[in-house]
């Protein structure tokens, strides 16, 4: 925004329109982020990832963003040392509550810690939220959630920049919604909780619809639109479980609760007696009734309390009756007071549950309480956010402007002095200690004869010439106010009773008897015990504490927006003393630094080394424009980083090469096991080969020794086989020769004996007939000659011989036959 061309209104809303048109809805304005409230989900713009590219970036290196906002707070908390403030700032609905959260993450998500022991800080934070927006927030015209008080949250971190506590404070809880409220807006979101409550809890507490209760019926709204109350009932109690309210507590807050909607439906009437008043009819009895018993006091006592005021005078104690009127009022006093005091417990009880860090050394607060307003009808309530706001402004001016011109004076440097619109008159108009507006209130309550319209002559009357104040026409009791951010009319009736923030003495006495320790208990303030009766804290004056410790807005009212542009683009934001310079910026020129020069000197010459111009060396200080540091900052950054790479190159390489030793030390180790390793496999491997072979070498030596066996065992059973056979064959062949030949031998001797048969017949034949021939011849020569007879008996007897040489042959042929027998056997 600092670098528009031109600037004013039109050129800054068209800016912030164009972005917010890409989804851009932050702009940076110097160190001021604004926020223009989308009204739709934009998760990627929050996710972790986007969380950790902010960390540690330089502004404006990435697109405007709340984290941003949050990452210089903690870094600057962890270089410097020193409490940061985060102001969140706008109009009802612009974004506050949701961008203090998501500021909140960002910080946890930096400095949050992994949780090991239970819940976390930021985890508990941001769990009691639900608790504080059932008691803090309502429905407006603005925001169906809108949270009805400011809120200060302070994480605290320890020396190691870790969150290690935290605390919420809160201001300006609008205490007179608890009795008025406007159509369509609604009332507190727990009463609405209650009475969506599960039924058995509705009977206790004798509680009904929502529009039979004149706190919540003064307007049409009851329900709101996808939100379903019982549910948020139940949910309102898981909360309260966390953040550790015990049963019964709880049990009471919402018996408290109950308490005040019945408290409203006491109506009173006027008694016969003038200014007085008693209950209005049964209705009203019944209600008292229930009222006193779930503040479990005395219902005469509550009675007496309502429609009664004790005045104290230096004289006596007047115990004074009340019109119907004053007797509500009154009523409605009480009902705040209880609310207000029950809100306040529960702020105590969430921070106490989440537990302060005594020993911090650094906090982050992020302030979020709303801009200014101005409506139809501005009330007590607009009066003193504005003047909250104010005040934030004046702190703003100071910060950036009016104490810098006070230095550029000391310092002596060059500068025009620049018109900026200071708001110290408006201040003074306001607070100042005598004849200011909240001590004129202040004095108005006092006085109890005192009415809202002479404390408006009261204010005419003494602020008549003053620029900053107007007294409108036609009106007797309003008031405008022209304040920094534009004029604002006030109504002043309800003023007096609501800055009446003490408690009537009379309430006090009630509710500390009460039977419920929760609710006597809330009546036990240490504060409250030590204040005087007859004085109040009237929350006029209290606001003056809300003050931050330091500025770094985001947002504002449009007008305090455009002031700031200017007044960031006309001074000289950054100053620093010329050792501080050096210290940080030094490191541009490091051959300045170790020369032995005058501080001013050395600073002048980083300007011209660097080619800035536009800032100012005073006595003492550097004055730098806006953005000059930022730039300066840039180039330390890339110094840094530089030297950083550098740094860490050396430590890298360093401790590579450590590793690397140790790594190659490692692998020598690993691998001479390995070659053992491996070789004794392999010798293993190889003697198990050996052994292998060998097995099989014998292996097949056995086997061929057996089959050689084998072989010649065969070849030996073969031959001798085959020789048995030969033997054999020739034993048969000797056997078959002889018997041949036997046979031959029987054969022939048979062939002889055959022959010699034939022959033998052949001779008897040849015999015979040569017998017959012989006898024939001798037949004839006996017949021829008588003397050859004796000659044939001769011849006869020679044959008797052969016959005996024959017979001897036939003898030798049954030897033959013999033989030839015994032959035949053996070859058998
Ligand atoms: N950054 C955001 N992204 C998306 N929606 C948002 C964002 N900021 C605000 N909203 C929407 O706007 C609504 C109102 O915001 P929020 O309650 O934070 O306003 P507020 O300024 O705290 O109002 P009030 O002063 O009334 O409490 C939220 O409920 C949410 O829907």
């Amino acid at each position: 925004m600092t670098k528009l061309l031109y600037l004013h209104e039109p050129s800054v809303l068209h800016n912030l329109s164009r972005r917010y048109g890409i989804n851009e809805i932050y702009t940076y304005t110097g160190n001021i982020l604004i926020a223009v409230n989308p009204f739709k989900g934009l998760p990627e713009l929050y996710d972790v990832e986007v969380m950790e590219k902010y960390k540690g970036a330089a502004i404006g290196k990435l697109s405007p963003h709340v984290f941003a906002i949050a990452d210089i707070a903690y870094r600057a908390m962890i270089d410097e040392g020193k409490s940061n403030s985060i102001l969140v700032s706008g109009e009802s609905g612009a974004g506050k509550t949701e961008t203090t959260k998501m500021l909140m993450r960002y910080l946890a998500h930096l400095g949050g810690n992994n949780a090991s022991e239970g819940r976390s800080v930021e985890q508990q934070v941001l769990e009691s939220n639900p608790v504080l927006e059932a008691f803090g927030n309502a429905k407006t015209v603005r925001n169906n959630n809108s949270s009805r008080f400011g809120k200060f949250v302070e994480i605290q971190f320890n020396e190691h920049g870790r969150i290690s506590g935290a605390a919420i404070r809160t201001y300006l809880l609008e205490r007179s919604r608890v009795c008025q409220i406007s159509d369509p807006e609604r009332n507190y979101h727990c009463f609405y909780l209650l009475c969506a409550a599960p039924q058995e809890e509705i009977e206790k507490y004798k509680l009904g619809n929502p529009s039979s209760f004149h706190y919540l019926n003064q307007s049409n709204c009851y329900d709101l639109v996808g939100v379903n109350d019982a549910r948020e009932y139940l949910t309102t109690r898981r909360a309260m479980d966390t953040v550790g309210i015990s049963k019964e507590d709880q049990e009471a807050i919402f018996r408290v609760v109950a308490a005040i909607l019945h408290l409203g439906n006491i109506n009173f009437a006027k008694e016969e007696e003038a200014d007085s008043s008693a209950l209005k009819d049964e209705s009203s009895q019944f209600h008292l009734q229930m009222t006193a018993e779930l503040l479990m006091c005395d219902p005469h006592s509550l009675e007496g309390a309502i429609c009664q005021r004790i005045m104290i005078t230096p004289e006596e104690i007047i115990k004074k009756s009340l019109n119907p009127h004053d007797a509500a009022v009154n009523r409605d006093g009480l009902a705040k007071t209880i609310y207000s005091r029950l809100f306040e417990w529960l702020v105590a009880k969430i921070n106490v549950s989440i537990g302060q860090d005594p020993n911090s050394t650094c906090l982050i607060g992020v302030l979020d309480i709303y801009g200014f307003e101005s409506f139809k009808t501005n009330s007590f309530e607009q009066f003193c956010i504005n003047f909250t706001n104010e005040k934030l402004q004046q702190h703003f001016n100071q910060h950036v402007f009016k104490m810098d011109q006070q230095e550029y004076v000391k310092e002596e440097i060059d500068w025009s002095y620049i018109e900026f619109i200071d708001n110290q008159d408006i201040l003074d108009l306001i607070e100042k200690k005598t004849g200011g507006i909240i001590a004129l209130l202040d004095e108005a309550c006092m006085f109890p004869k005192s009415t809202h319209e002479t404390f408006a002559q009261k204010l005419y009357q003494t602020f008549k010439d003053h620029k900053r104040f107007i007294k409108p026409k036609l009106t007797r009791a309003d008031f405008t106010i022209v304040h920094y951010a534009g004029e604002v009319q006030y109504q002043s009736d309800l003023f007096l009773d609501k800055n009446k923030d003490y408690v009537v003495p009379e309430h006090r006495e009630l509710l500390s008897a009460s039977r419920c320790s929760f609710v006597s208990g809330l009546f036990r303030s240490p504060t409250e015990e030590n204040a005087k009766p007859s004085k109040f804290s009237a929350i006029g004056s209290r606001l003056e504490n809300a003050k931050p410790s330091k500025f770094s807005s985001i947002g504002s009212r449009f007008k305090g927006v455009l002031e700031a542009i200017r007044i960031k683009c006309s001074g000289y934001p950054t100053h620093m003393t010329f050792s501080e310079f050096l210290q940080r910026f030094g490191m541009l020129a490091p051959e300045i630094l170790r020369g032995d020069y005058e501080e001013r000197v050395a600073c002048k010459w980083i300007f011209e080394k660097m080619e800035l111009t536009g800032h100012q060396l005073g006595k003492t200080k550097v004055f730098l424009r806006s953005g000059q540091g930022a730039e300066l900052d840039a180039h330390r950054a890339r110094v840094l980083r530089n030297s950083a790479a550098v740094i860490q190159r050396h430590a890298k390489a360093r401790s590579d090469r450590k590793s690397f030793t140790l790594q190659r030390q490692a692998s020598v180790h690993i691998q001479s096991h390995w070659r053992g390793k491996r070789a004794r496999k392999l010798y293993k491997e190889k003697r198990e080969d050996a052994a292998a072979v060998k097995i099989q070498r014998n292996l097949r030596r056995q086997l061929a020794t057996r089959s050689y066996n084998g072989i010649r065992f065969s070849a030996v059973t073969l031959q001798s086989g085959l020789r048995a056979m030969a033997a054999r064959s020739e034993f048969r062949s000797r056997e078959q020769n002889k018997a041949a030949t036997a046979l031959q031998a029987y054969w022939r001797s048979h062939k002889a004996v055959s022959d010699y048969k034939k022959l033998k017949e052949a001779s008897v034949v040849s015999q015979c007939s040569m017998s017959e021939r012989i006898a024939e011849e001798e037949t004839m020569n006996l017949n021829m000659e008588e003397e050859e007879t004796d000659d044939l008996e001769l011849s006869y007897d020679e044959l008797r011989e052969k016959l005996e040489e024959l017979k001897f042959h036939l003898l030798s042929e049954k030897q033959l036959r013999v033989r030839y027998k015994s032959a035949l056997f053996s070859i058998v």
